[in-house]
C-alpha cells in the first residue's frame, strides 16, 4: 500500500533502453533517483516477457531500497509478478475494468488520458492517477498526439485524480505544466538522454514544489 501518492508523482522518470544512450536500465534508475526522482516507470515496447520481468525485478529492487514508487508500463502480469507498486495503462492497453478484476488492494493503476471524458471514465473505473499528454510535443513516442497546455488544464480541471503531465517536458516548460494543475511531471528524454542524469533530474526536481 502506497501512502502520499501525490508526493510520489512529483518527478516521474520513465526509463528507456534506447533513449538512455547505452546507460543500462538499472543505472538509469539509480542515477535518476540520486537526482531526486520520486517515481520510476519501466517501459520497453520491444523486450520479450522474460527479459522484461527480469528488468522489473532488478529495477524494482532499487526503487524499493530507495523508497521510490515503481510502476511497470503496459504489462500487468509483469507488474504483479515482480511486485511493483503499480501498472500504467494507456487507452489501447488492457482495459481498466479488466485490470481491476485481478489486481490486489492497494496496487496502483495509472491511466493515460487526453480528454476530460477519458479522465471521467478512468475515475469511474477506479484509476489512482492520470498521465496526461502529449503536452508539448514529444520525439520519444511516435504515435503521441499533442494536446497543448490548454488541453492539459482542461483535463486537470475536470478530475479530482492526481494528474501527471507527459510529453516534451523539460526545465524550460515544467513550470507551465505545473501551473495547469498537475501534481508532477513524467519525463524520458529530459532525464535519461542527458549526459549527466543526476544533474538533469536535480534541475527538474528543484522546479517542482
Ligand atoms: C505517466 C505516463 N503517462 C502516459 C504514458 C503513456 O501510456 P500509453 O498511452 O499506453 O503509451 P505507451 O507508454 O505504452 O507507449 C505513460 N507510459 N506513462
Ligand atoms: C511515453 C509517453 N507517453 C506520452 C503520452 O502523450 O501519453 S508522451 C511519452 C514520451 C515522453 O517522453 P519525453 O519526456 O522524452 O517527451
Ligand atoms: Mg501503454
Amino acid at each position: 500500500m502506497v501512502s502520499n501518492l501525490k508526493d510520489k508523482l512529483k518527478l516521474y522518470v520513465i526509463l528507456d533502453r534506447f533513449l538512455g544512450k547505452g546507460v543500462p536500465l538499472c543505472e538509469q534508475a539509480r542515477l535518476a533517483i540520486m537526482g531526486g526522482a520520486t517515481a520510476i516507470q519501466l517501459r520497453d515496447k520491444k523486450m520479450q516477457g522474460r527479459d522484461f520481468y527480469r528488468a522489473a525485478l532488478a529495477v524494482g529492487e532499487i526503487c524499493r531500497e530507495q523508497g521510490v514508487l515503481f510502476i511497470v508500463n503496459d504489462r500487468l502480469d509483469v507488474a504483479l509478478a515482480a511486485e511493483a507498486d503499480g501498472v500504467h495503462l494507456g487507452q489501447e492497453d488492457l482495459p481498466l475494468e479488466a485490470a481491476k478484476k485481478i489486481i490486489p488492494p492497494g496496487f496502483i493503476v495509472g491511466i493515460s488520458v487526453r480528454t476530460p471524458a477519458q479522465a471521467k471514465a478512468a475515475q469511474a473505473g477506479g484509476a489512482d492517477y492520470l498521465g496526461v499528454g502529449d503536452v508539448f510535443g514529444t520525439s520519444s513516442k511516435p504515435d503521441a498526439k499533442t494536446i497543448g497546455v490548454v488541453g492539459l488544464r482542461e483535463v486537470c480541471q475536470s478530475t479530482p485524480l492526481p494528474c501527471v503531465a507527459i510529453g516534451g517536458i523539460n526545465v524550460g516548460n515544467v513550470r507551465i505544466a505545473l501551473q495547469a494543475g498537475v501534481v508532477g511531471v513524467a519525463v524520458i528524454s529530459a532525464v535519461v538522454s542527458q549526459k549527466d542524469i543526476v544533474a538533469a533530474a536535480k534541475a527538474l526536481r528543484a522546479l517542482i514544489p
